[in-house]
């Protein structure tokens, strides 16, 4: 931390009525702060409400209770400063990659000839030149999701929201990925929050690795993570680096506890 503060989180809580009418308390009480630039990554247990974070900040769901401010102004929709990348993608797929890529260009009415060249810029960004006119069923997982990392780029946002983007491909694709976010990221720096269920991905990723606990869901801890930067042009060296063995080491235990301590000391009855 130390930076500008951009994203605050104020008392959020968020809770769903199921289709029986039982009420799921996704987020209760949330407060984070997020820097301008901040890479922020977000840990947790399945349902622990890290994707109802995010929404929420994304402007994409309503919540019941606190509030969300960028540049101290309460968030009430989606923005032009923030995109989100899915983890299914979610791309169209009637149309071709230059399309997709250019899609958030369109919705602000930005013509063709400026929409194409952007976009065309972007395609190259993420290694995906002599691309452009195939459609999303023709490329791989990994391809699929440099087209969403380049679509929610293409409206050069200030905040990056990416919910588990690199959950759907196999390892390797994987790695390269998250090589290759946090080259453009150390070029282009803006605000990024990530989630991942991935310790070391949010290690290798992160400044600061938020470490939710589940039902409702809540910040447990917020761990900082000392590695230097820039961290993409030596991944293998950082991975092997005694801090980042630490700092695994730690999350895993912090994990465990939370674990351990969510479990029935004895059985009931
Ligand atoms: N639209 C909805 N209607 C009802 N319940 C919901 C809805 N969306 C989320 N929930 C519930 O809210 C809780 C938090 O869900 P959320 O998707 O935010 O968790 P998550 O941490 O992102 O999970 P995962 O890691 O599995 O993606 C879960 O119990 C989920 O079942």
């Amino acid at each position: 931390m130390g930076g500008v503060r951009m994203i605050q989180i104020r008392g959020l809580s968020k809770s769903f009525v199921g289709q029986d009418g039982s009420v799921v308390h996704a987020l209760r009480d949330v407060d984070l702060d997020i820097d301008e630039n901040e890479f922020l990554t977000i840990l947790g247990p399945s349902g622990c409400g890290k994707t109802t974070l995010l929404k929420a900040v994304a402007g994409l769901i309503p919540w019941n209770d606190g509030d969300i401010l960028i540049d101290g102004s309460a968030v009430r929709g989606p923005g032009p400063e923030r995109s989100m990348v899915f983890q299914n993608f979610a791309l169209l797929p009637w149309a071709t990659v230059l399309d997709n890529v250019g899609f958030g260009l369109r919705m602000r009415g930005i013509g063709r000839a400026e929409r194409d060249e952007r976009a065309r810029a972007l395609i190259e960004m993420v290694g995906l030149s002599g691309f452009e006119t195939k459609r999303p069923g023709e490329l791989s997982g990994g391809m699929q999701q440099r087209v969403g990392i380049a679509r929610a780029l293409a409206v050069e946002p200030r905040v990056l929201l990416m919910d588990e983007p690199f959950g759907a491909v196999d390892e390797q694709t994987r790695r390269l990925l998250q090589e290759e976010l946090l080259s453009i990221w150390e070029r282009r720096r803006m605000t990024v929050v990530f989630i991942t269920h991935s310790m070391e991905e949010a290690v290798l990723l992160g400044d600061r690795v938020v470490l939710m606990s589940a039902r409702p869901g809540q910040i447990a801890e917020i761990v900082p993570v000392p590695l230097p930067r820039p961290r993409s042009s030596d991944v293998g060296a950082i991975e092997r680096s005694s801090d980042y063995v630490e700092v695994t080491a730690y999350l895993w235990d912090r994990l465990r506890d939370m674990h351990t301590e969510h479990r029935p000391s004895k059985v009931a009855g």
